[in-house]
């Protein structure tokens, strides 16, 4: 049994204290095997140096569409629907799976780089990622995207069963370590009709969803004006408000719909800075916390981020929950750590996002021998006020080393920026 001893750092417990302490890795299991005191956790066979370091749980990046690396850049500085319709879809409907895989690649090496260990796709090719993912070692939650307007009944069904066939063919993929979900686009862009027939299905076989939800006020009107009520008590009519579900964004939200997710235990994926730039809203997450929500962080895709740096997103989120409630106080450094571990780790259904015996060994060390981190006054305010993802040093998942010393293992960087490159150019050249 090989065991690796991350030695010499401190460590973010789950109370969020940071003590001194080594963690003993079972790079078999892929669990985490002890952690403690130097002086009691027995020797390891390899051994990870985390001196002026500090070890944290792996972030999760729990609402992404990963191979949307290739259209950052393509399109800024306009609100959803134009953007959506006018540059992102025509260019994705060029996409093949060589370009799927290609732009997941250069995600996936983004991710590595800035300490996420696990994140929730959102997408077509599915088959690609997972194996981008089953390659490069990481986690994931992934599931074919469903969008039937615009398409007829043929191609809306098709849809519906591809994003069905992809939840149960990839299901426990990567030893384990890529699960699925249904995938419904939005409660706009899938049809009433499809949704009532799919879902149902999707519960027979004990699938959870994931879906973007109260996103724009462009999105909430038209539900309320059609079926009489707001999104979400129209989501829970159509049982997609399970405790297995997950919603991506949950800006316009008002009270009765922030009960319906407390009650039904429906996660809400907060992602700040896709809300900002699209202008789309501020989320109510200090609300949704008092509620008993469970909120994680993502990303977005990387074209309205623009990046998949999971710090950024905390710092975001603490600074846009405060302009949201109007109270300096709201969306603490702590509870936004929380959002980013072990928030989006229960929303994803993953025994990650803590640093406890027992718990995956998705880990990362953050270097914190820099300017923009001294003095070390509150380890937990700097995670979130002052580090960036270029700070992490050693990213593991699963009990293995993805990057060590800032050299990416499972991933040749330059190769995967080439491919990216060369595929996003005339993948654009295409659609124009
Ligand atoms: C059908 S696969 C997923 C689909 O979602 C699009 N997308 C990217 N960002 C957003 C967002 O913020 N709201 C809604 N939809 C988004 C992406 O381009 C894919 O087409
Ligand atoms: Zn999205």
């Amino acid at each position: 049994m090989t065991k690796l001893r991350i030695a010499g750092g401190q460590v973010l417990r789950p109370d969020a204290t940071v003590e001194r302490a080594d963690v003993l890795v079972d790079s078999e299991s892929g669990d985490i095997a002890a952690v403690g005191d130097p002086d009691d956790v027995p020797e390891g066979d390899e051994t990870l140096d985390a001196e002026d370091g500090l070890v944290t749980p792996g972030l999760v990046n729990a609402h992404t569409h990963v191979a949307m690396t290739l259209l950052r850049g393509h399109a800024d500085d306009k609100e959803l629907d134009a953007w959506l319709q006018e540059d992102i879809w025509p260019v994705e409907a060029e996409l093949t799976p060589e370009d799927v895989r290609a732009g997941t690649e250069l995600g996936l090496l983004e991710m590595i780089r800035s300490g996420t260990t696990a994140f929730a796709d959102m997408y077509f090719h599915e088959e690609e990622v997972v194996e981008a993912v089953e390659d490069a070692g990481l986690r994931a939650r992934l599931g074919y995207g469903i969008v039937t307007v615009g398409k007829d009944e043929a191609g809306a069904r098709d849809d519906c069963e591809q994003s069905l066939e992809v939840a149960r063919e990839f299901d426990g993929a990567a030893d384990g370590r890529v699960k699925t979900a249904f995938m419904p686009h939005s409660l706009t862009t899938v049809g009433e009709e499809y949704l009532r027939e799919y879902v149902a299905t999707a519960r027979e076989e004990g699938i959870p969803l994931h879906y973007h939800a109260n996103e724009t006020e462009d999105e909430v009107d038209p539900i309320v004006e059609e079926e009489g009520e707001r999104p979400l008590e129209y989501a829970r009519d159509l049982d997609m408000t399970d405790g297995s579900d997950f919603v991506a964004h949950g800006v316009h939200l008002d009270g009765a719909e922030i009960d319906l997710l407390a009650e039904t235990g429906t996660s809400v994926i907060h992602c700040p800075a896709s809300n900002m730039k699209l202008a789309s809203g501020m989320a109510p997450v200090q609300k949704l916390l008092d509620a008993g929500v469970t909120v994680g962080l993502g990303t977005d895709g990387a074209a309205s981020n623009n990046d998949l740096d999971v710090f950024d997103e905390m710092r975001d989120a603490a600074m846009l929950g405060k302009l949201a409630a109007d109270d300096a106080s709201a969306v603490p450094a702590e509870s936004v750590v929380r959002m980013a571990t072990e928030g989006s780790a229960s929303a994803l259904g993953f025994d990650s996002g803590r640093i406890e015996e027992g718990a995956n060994a998705d880990l990362a060390v953050v270097d914190l021998d820099a300017a923009h981190l001294t003095p070390h006054h509150d380890l937990v305010s700097h995670l979130v006020y002052a580090a960036r993802g270029s700070d992490v040093r050693h990213t593991l998942c699963d009990g293995a080393v993805l990057m060590r010393d800032r050299e990416v293992l499972p991933l040749d960087a330059a190769a995967v920026r080439e491919q990216a490159e060369e595929r996003a150019a005339a993948a654009v050249e295409r659609a124009e």
